[in-house]
Order: C-alpha cells, then structure tokens, then sequence
C-alpha cells in the first residue's frame, strides 16, 4: 500500500467500527468491546497477521456457530497462586479480563500466580495479553495453542498448533522488553498473507501435502504443513506449549477439537496458560536496572534492535498519524459492518 492511498483512522474510530462488527454478528457488547480493543491495538502496532486481516475470520467463525460470542466465563479460585477459567466457548480475551485483576492481587499476595483458560478461542496476537503486565512492573509469560497445522520436526502429519510464546518484563528507561513469537517457522496468518499476495516464502517453513519441501504458501495452505522453527528446539517448544495450555487447562490439544461441523470455523478452540511474577521478590531491587542492562549489552554487541522496538515505532506513528488501512480494508471493514 503506497501511504498516499492509505486511509488513515484515529485509534478510537477503529475499536467503533470494530465493535460494530462485532456486535453486528451476535457478541455481546462487554466482550466486543474487549475484542475490539485487541484487533485495533494489533493493527494499531504493525501486527498486521492479527490486525483487521483477522475480522472476516472472527464473522466467519461467529456465523458458522462454533464461538459463542456472549459466553460469560467461569473463574475459579483454586489455590493461593492458580487461578482457571472455562471460558465457555467463548473467545479467550473476554476469559483473561475476567480473571486479570484477581490474578494480580494473587502475584501481589503470593510472588507468583498462575492463569488457565480452556474451552477458548484466541484468534490475536499473544503481546497484547502480557505487556500491559509488565508496564505494572510485573514479569509475564503466556502460551496458547492453535490448530494442527505443523508438523512435529523429522515427522509426517501436523499434530502442533502455531503456538505463540510470549513474554514480557520491565525495563528501566524505556518500554517493557516484549517477544511475541509463534513456535512455527511462520505464523499460518502470514503464510496466508503471502499466498494473498503472491509472495513465495523462505525456504524451510513448510511442506506441501506430499511431505515435500515448499516455498510456495498455496501448496501449504492446501493440505501441506508447517515446520517448527529451528528443528528439533522450536518442536520441543511447541510440545511444552501443548502441554501448557491444553493438558494444564483441560483444554483441547491442536489436533484434538473437531470443528467440521461448523462451516466457516476459523478459530481455534483450545487453551491458554499465563504465569505472572513479582520481581520485587526476587529480592533484588534493581531488577528493571537489570533488565535494561542486559538489553544495552545485547545492543552494544551489535543486535539490530530488540524485539517489540518495531512494534512500538509502528504504534507512535500511527497514534501520530493515525492508523493506515489500505482502501480495500477499508471497504471490507464498512462491508461487515454495514447491515
Ligand atoms: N493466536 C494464535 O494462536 C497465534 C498467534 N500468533 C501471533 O502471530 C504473530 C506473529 O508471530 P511470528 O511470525 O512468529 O512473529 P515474528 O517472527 O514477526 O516476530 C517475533 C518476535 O521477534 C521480534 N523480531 C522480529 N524481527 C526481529 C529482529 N530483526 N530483531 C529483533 N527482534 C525481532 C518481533 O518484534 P516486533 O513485533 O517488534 O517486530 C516479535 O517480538 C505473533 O503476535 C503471535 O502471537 C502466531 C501463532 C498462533
Ligand atoms: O497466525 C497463526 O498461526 C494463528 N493465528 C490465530 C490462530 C493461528
């Protein structure tokens, strides 16, 4: 998109219109509003695989039945550092807001707590779960599992979801430090980007539906697979991420749900995992020094920039600037969210 032809919406006019849409398609207000706020923050800051590309996937899924956009969840208290939530069936944002501020007076209380959701269905990038954790100078970790869609490193069949890892600390001086990675070579949103647009990907990310080597995004998404990142480490990771958000919550593994009943599901419904930390107990009261120390030596060493820095470039400009939508999202965003 050439930033002549952009349409530029300020960040609030963005979570309107999504929020209609939302509504529109049979979510309740309180949990649109969530939702809305997730998707405009992740176009908002550049993550454009969870951003509006994400909205007709969120209406398809609403329509076929498969999410219930009014699920209420469930929080239970179940130990004096482990919070669980069914989410219902609902989407896994709306969970997380339920349980979030007591899940913090356990970290306050205890030094640690831990989150799980299940029966839930997170369609959105992972930072924006976990870095609002560390801007309260706390440090978070969250995983959650998709849909089987990668293969386990050296095998045949896709068992992994893309499974994204993300974490967030304080950091003196400066924003949190934030990754937010899937567990893939490639997120299945971006290889559906490439295949949109016609790009061919890097060699190593996925296998067509003979098990062959491919570059090519279509064979991918038309019965081939992805590969974990790095071989056997980024499988192991996936496999702890498995465990984490589907075994530990009782939710489903990636493999495990069925959703062919439901034309159009788009959303996974599986489980997520958090563990927030207060790193005052550590005992160490120059922890955010700390934290930024060991980023400045990464930077000296010669790191380009650190993780979420793009990220957090993209959101400045676009509360500047507003944010840039391409005339074709544009149209598309109107389309759902016009009766
Ligand atoms: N809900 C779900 O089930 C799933 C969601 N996802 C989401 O998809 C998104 C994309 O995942 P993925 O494709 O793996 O992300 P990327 O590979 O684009 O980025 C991963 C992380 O690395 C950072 N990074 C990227 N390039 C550099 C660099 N050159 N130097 C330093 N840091 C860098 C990014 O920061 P920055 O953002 O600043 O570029 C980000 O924190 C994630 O938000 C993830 O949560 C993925 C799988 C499943
Ligand atoms: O990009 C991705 O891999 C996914 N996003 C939501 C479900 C899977």
């Amino acid at each position: 998109m050439t930033e002549s032809a952009a349409i530029h919406i300020g960040f609030d006019d963005l979570v309107a219109l999504l929020k209609t849409i939302f509504v529109r398609n049979g979510v309740s207000e309180p949990n649109a509003q969530i939702l809305a706020e997730n998707c405009a923050g992740c176009e908002r800051d550049g993550s454009l695989s969870h951003g509006i590309f994400r909205m007709p996937g969120y209406v398809s899924s609403l329509k076929s039945g498969w999410v219930d956009g009014k699920a209420v969840p469930e929080v239970e208290d179940v130990a004096p550092a482990f919070l669980r939530v069914d989410a219902k069936g609902g989407f896994t944002q709306p969970a997380f807001f339920a349980a979030r501020s007591h899940l913090i007076e356990k970290v306050k209380a205890n030094g640690v707590a831990v989150l799980a959701i299940r029966r839930s269905h997170h369609f959105s990038a992972l930072w924006p779960d976990v870095e609002p954790f560390a801007d309260e100078g706390l440090v978070a970790l969250s995983v959650v599992n998709s849909m089987a869609c990668v293969v386990p490193h050296g095998g045949h069949k896709a068992v992994f979801g893309t499974n994204p890892i993300a974490f967030a600390s304080p950091r003196a001086g400066s924003a949190p430090f934030v990754f937010d990675q899937a567990s893939s070579a490639i997120a299945h949103g971006d290889v559906q980007i490439a295949a949109r647009a016609g790009h061919d990907l890097k060699p190593g990310m996925g296998v067509d539906r003979n098990g062959e080597p491919t570059t090519d995004p279509k064979a991918i998404l038309d019965g081939g697979a992805l590969l974990p990142f790095g071989g056997h480490k980024g499988n192991s990771i996936a496999l702890m991420i498995e465990i984490l958000s589907a075994a530990l919550t009782g939710g489903y593994f990636s493999g495990e749900f069925d959703w062919s009943g439901h034309k159009g599901a788009q959303t996974p419904f599986t489980g997520q995992f958090f563990v927030v930390i207060d790193p005052e107990r550590g005992g160490n009261h120059a922890f955010a020094d700390r934290v930024a120390q060991i980023c400045d030596l990464v930077l000296d060493a010669g790191q380009d920039r650190l993780p979420g820095e793009r990220r957090h470039n993209t959101r400045k400009a676009a509360l500047a600037n507003g944010i840039p939508l391409s005339p074709q999202n544009h149209d598309m965003l109107m389309a759902l969210a016009t009766p």
